[in-house]
């Protein structure tokens, strides 16, 4: 069994870069440099924390070259992908072609594919049996948004989402599986939300997915929160009992200001 210094067992903390729709693949090419460079200055140790980043799909092959030609222990993944492995799906991107091009994850349900795409628990259902097909893990987004929050509806808005989206995998899949809480009036706002809406939201998924698949499920699942997480806050963010990373937009955008989320250790409270 590994420690890690905020005490917690066994689960590793990830620390996610989502890039949404920002950087070519030559910038992305240059972030990607830069930010490796910062972390092999820092002596950064990936064993202890896995920093993982999720390009657009055209820099993909690029960030694959770059990490595979440099032997960078940081991983990559997708943004979306298609229910579909191929065919008749203009526009599509299979989970085959992801995983031929290294991908480690895919991120299934980010509340813009959910809002803006319109996209529905059925087709995420879908998508995440999808990534499991292709051995790729998915990091399946779920929150509320602020009008849920503000009736008090959000911890089971967001549990019937997992329901949802979860049926029918199996205790080895789920097992695997990554649930990022991202509550929607967080995003890209400015607005935190706190270390213990954090924690109230992850011990709830956990304590939901021992009641859908079984307790060793639960205790190995990794949750994670993303919403205006930055280099000031993600410490008091990690520290809390349940979160075992973050989903970094914006923050993500900047080698320096991710690296220092990567680095949270370093700025851990003491409880
Ligand atoms: O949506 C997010 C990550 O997937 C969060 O974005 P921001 O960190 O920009 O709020």
């Amino acid at each position: 069994m590994t420690t890690s210094t905020n005490g917690k067992f066994d689960r590793k903390p990830l620390i996610a870069g989502n890039w949404k729709m920002n950087m070519d693949h030559v910038q992305g090419i240059t972030l990607l440099q830069k930010l490796a460079w910062t972390l092999s200055d820092a002596r950064h140790d990936y064993a202890r924390v896995e920093v993982a980043v999720f390009p657009p799909f055209t820099d993909l092959r690029g960030v694959q070259t770059l990490v595979n030609g440099d032997n960078l222990k940081l991983v990559y993944g997708a943004q979306d992908l298609s229910p579909h492995d191929s065919g008749a799906y203009t526009g599509d991107i299979s989970g085959q072609f992801l995983a031929k091009l290294g991908c480690t994850y895919a991120l299934v349900g980010h509340s813009e594919r959910r809002e803006i795409h319109g996209e529905a628990d059925a087709l995420l259902n879908e998508k995440l049996k999808a990534a499991y097909r292709h051995k790729l893990t998915p990091i399946l987004c779920v929150g509320e948004g602020l009008e849920v929050r503000q009736a008090g509806s959000h911890v089971e808005h967001t549990l019937s989402q997992l329901r949802a989206n979860a049926a029918g995998l199996d205790a080895e899949q789920a097992a695997r599986l990554v649930i990022a809480y991202e509550p929607v009036w967080a995003i890209g706002t400015g607005e935190v939300a706190g270390p213990e809406d954090a924690q109230e939201m992850c011990a709830a998924l956990r304590a939901e997915m021992a009641v859908l698949f079984d307790e060793s499920v639960a205790a190995g699942v990794r949750l994670l929160y993303g919403g205006s997480v930055k280099a000031g806050n993600a410490a008091a963010i990690l520290n809390e009992r349940d979160v075992d990373g973050v989903l970094v937009g914006g923050a993500s955008l900047d080698a320096g200001e991710f690296a220092n989320i990567v680095r949270f250790e370093h700025h851990l409270l003491t409880k």
